[in-house]
């Protein structure tokens, strides 16, 4: 089997050109577009990238990105500060502080202090709380991306194996209370997990979201598996790939993500969805 392509990048278009038009139809109602205040503390050239990537897609969604450049030598305080404004602006509807922060700044105390209602990255202890009680808010951007991929497939996602390797705050964790929300048998795996290749050849649905190149086997596929990767690894000849034996899990999965062009440009295009929930605005 030769797995058929989840295209990221084509089904995130798609949402944004969605939304273009939905803000077409405010503007044309006199209501003003949504807003996003993006926050980027220091000169990390892969932040900077990806900050100048969220403002395209604002430009393309009409949704207004209000920029906010700050020096890598920023006191925690003075985040905190910029945070709390930010909450009290009625012309913000949400507000993404690009991580990783600088070490000196507690990235999860500035986590804590974004209004949950304005907290598109879903990453506030509220937001993750109500999508592990399956009454999701604001849900965390790249598990989203990946459920509406799921979505694309077709397929019934109801009691099917998922296995999900990674356990992180922003990706691991909420992408494996999704899954179960979606009625899945969840396994979480990480590096204390004791046999990884038998928990991913038991999976029907394989999520790698480990940041390590290629850390995934494509022999570990099980045949007609769906195969969801969330790895950027960027190697020393500046090409980039994933977290997956991509050539032979292709060989062997039904639905495979490509690295680029799979689950980040769905990250980008939850981030512009989440916008307009926090606007107030149904999608
Ligand atoms: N507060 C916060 N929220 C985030 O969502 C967040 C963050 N901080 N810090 C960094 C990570 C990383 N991230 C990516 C999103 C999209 C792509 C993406 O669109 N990648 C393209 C291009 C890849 C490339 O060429 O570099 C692709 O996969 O096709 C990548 C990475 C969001 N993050």
């Amino acid at each position: 089997m030769s797995a058929r392509i989840l295209d990221g990048k084509a089904v995130a278009a798609r949402i944004i050109e969605q939304l273009a038009q939905q803000t077409e139809r405010l503007t044309q109602a006199g209501k003003r577009p949504p807003a996003l205040a993006v926050v980027l503390v220091g000169e990390d050239p892969a932040s900077a990238i990806y900050v100048r990537s969220k403002k395209q897609d604002c430009a393309k969604s009409g949704i207004r990105s209000i920029s906010h450049e700050l020096p890598a030598s920023t006191s925690q305080e003075a985040l905190l500060a910029l945070v709390h404004s930010l909450n009290a602006d009625p012309e913000v509807d949400g507000i993404l502080v690009q991580l990783p922060l600088p070490a000196h700044i507690d990235a999860d105390a500035i986590t804590a202090a974004i209004d949950p209602a304005k907290d598109v990255d879903g990453f506030h202890s509220y937001n993750i709380g109500r999508l592990a009680q399956k009454m999701p808010t604001l849900r965390p951007c790249t598990p989203k991306g990946m459920m509406t991929l799921l979505a694309e497939t077709g397929e019934n996602l109801v009691g099917k194996d998922a296995v999900v390797v990674g356990a992180s705050n922003i990706v691991g964790r909420p992408m494996a209370l999704e899954l179960l929300m979606a009625r899945c048998t969840v396994t979480i795996c990480h590096s204390a997990t004791h046999d990884l290749p038998a928990k991913v050849r038991g999976a029907d649905i394989v999520v790698a979201a480990v940041g390590r190149p290629q850390f995934v086997k494509g022999d570990w596929i099980k045949p007609g598996a769906i195969v969801l990767d969330v790895g950027i690894n960027r190697l020393d000849d500046d090409r980039i790939t994933g977290d997956i034996e991509y050539e032979v899990a292709r060989e062997r999965a039904s639905w495979i993500t490509p690295v680029p062009g799979g689950v980040g440009p769905m990250t980008r295009a939850s981030l512009m969805e989440n916008t307009f929930i926090a606007a107030g605005h149904t999608l």
